[in-house]
């Protein structure tokens, strides 16, 4: 059997993780629109993509002409209604399981086509779940993108028990020849493979920093300096959002009991306190 092609996209929450999807989409030439929680916020999505853009073009990554050609491909709106037409639509809000219930069951009723793909970028709630809310568990897979999604090549391919063959066949075409991407399957595990191993020694960073054993800047020195890692952990949690980070430690230590999957107090502080890192201006970093 071949994959069903995917021409149009839908996208659900436009901020780090959907808005960067988007951009990728409509830069590989298809047709996305993006559904944000309310007008104000399709707005800020909205002018946020064209900086990215603008950004892109400034550095001579793109040229003014495909900036144009990708802004043109892109819709911004509030309602999930306007997702009936699409062929994927990929799930990108706050990673929190009750938000996305409620999205995946508004899908499932919107979405006209039985064959579209119900996708989420979750980066730890079991998919079952979020399959089992709809009428079309065999549609609904997880496709995990790492942050920044336009750079980082990897995408993880998540399908739940009951995921059709076919919804696995059709994602991993569009990911791979679509969006030209590597895959590394997974299964349906709390983290899957990367976040299963990252996470710990993230929360590892934290811990250190919390003890007084190190301070932030010298624990990213360390990984960048000595183990030339791209950034450090503490840095690097600045750039996902510590809520996501939280969220994702909880998850996990949910699933394995496993001490080290746990979120330490400060991570909890820093969440409690809206020190989110840098989408709040502050968190380990300063960004003001
Ligand atoms: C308990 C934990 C739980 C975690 C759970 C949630 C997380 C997940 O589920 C999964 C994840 O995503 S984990 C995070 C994975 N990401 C990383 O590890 C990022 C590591 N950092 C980097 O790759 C580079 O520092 C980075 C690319 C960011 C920046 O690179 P540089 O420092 O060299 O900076 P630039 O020279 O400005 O950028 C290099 C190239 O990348 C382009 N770029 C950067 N940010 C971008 C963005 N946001 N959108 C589009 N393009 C972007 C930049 O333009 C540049 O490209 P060139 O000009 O062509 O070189
Ligand atoms: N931040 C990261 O590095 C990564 C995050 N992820 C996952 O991606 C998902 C999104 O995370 P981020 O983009 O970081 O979060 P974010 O907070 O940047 O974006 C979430 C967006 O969803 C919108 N939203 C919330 N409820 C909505 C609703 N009912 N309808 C429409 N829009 C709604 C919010 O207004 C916001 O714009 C999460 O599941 C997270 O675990 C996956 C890989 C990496």
């Amino acid at each position: 059997m071949t994959a069903r092609e995917i021409r149009r996209v839908g996208v659900v929450g436009g901020g780090l993780m959907g808005g960067g999807f988007a951009e990728l989409c409509a830069l590989r030439g298809f047709d996305v629109h993006v559904v944000a929680s309310g007008p104000a916020s399709a707005a800020r999505d909205h002018a946020r993509l064209l900086r990215s853009l603008e950004k892109s073009v400034t550095k001579q990554k793109i040229t003014a002409e495909q900036a144009a050609a990708a802004e043109a491909k892109v819709s911004f709106g509030a309602d999930l209604g306007e997702l009936a037409d699409r062929d994927l639509v990929l799930e990108a809000v706050r990673e929190d399981e009750t938000v996305k219930t409620a999205v995946f069951q508004t899908l499932d009723k919107v979405v006209r086509a039985e064959t579209a793909v119900l996708a989420s970028t979750t980066s730890a709630i079991p998919l079952i779940r979020l399959a089992k809310v709809t009428e079309r568990p065999g549609r609904v897979i997880g496709v995990h993108f790492f942050n920044p999604v336009p750079v980082l090549p990897l995408v993880e391919i998540v399908p739940a028990l009951l995921t059709d063959d076919s919804t696995v066949e059709d994602s991993v075409e569009f990911v791979t020849t679509g969006l030209a991407k590597e895959v590394v399957r997974s299964p349906d595990r709390a983290g899957f493979v990367v976040n299963a191993l990252l996470v710990p020694y993230l929360l590892s960073a934290i811990r250190m920093v919390e003890s007084g054993f190190a301070s932030a800047e010298d624990v990213d020195r360390g990984m960048t300096l000595g183990c030339a890692h791209p950034m450090g952990p503490l840095r690097l949690m600045d750039m996902i959002g510590l809520d996501v980070v939280a969220a994702v430690g909880d998850a996990l230590y949910a699933e394995y009991h496993e001490p080290l999957y746990a979120p330490p107090p400060l991570l909890t502080r820093m969440v409690d306190g809206g020190l989110l890192g840098r989408k709040t201006g502050r968190g380990f970093y300063d960004y003001s």
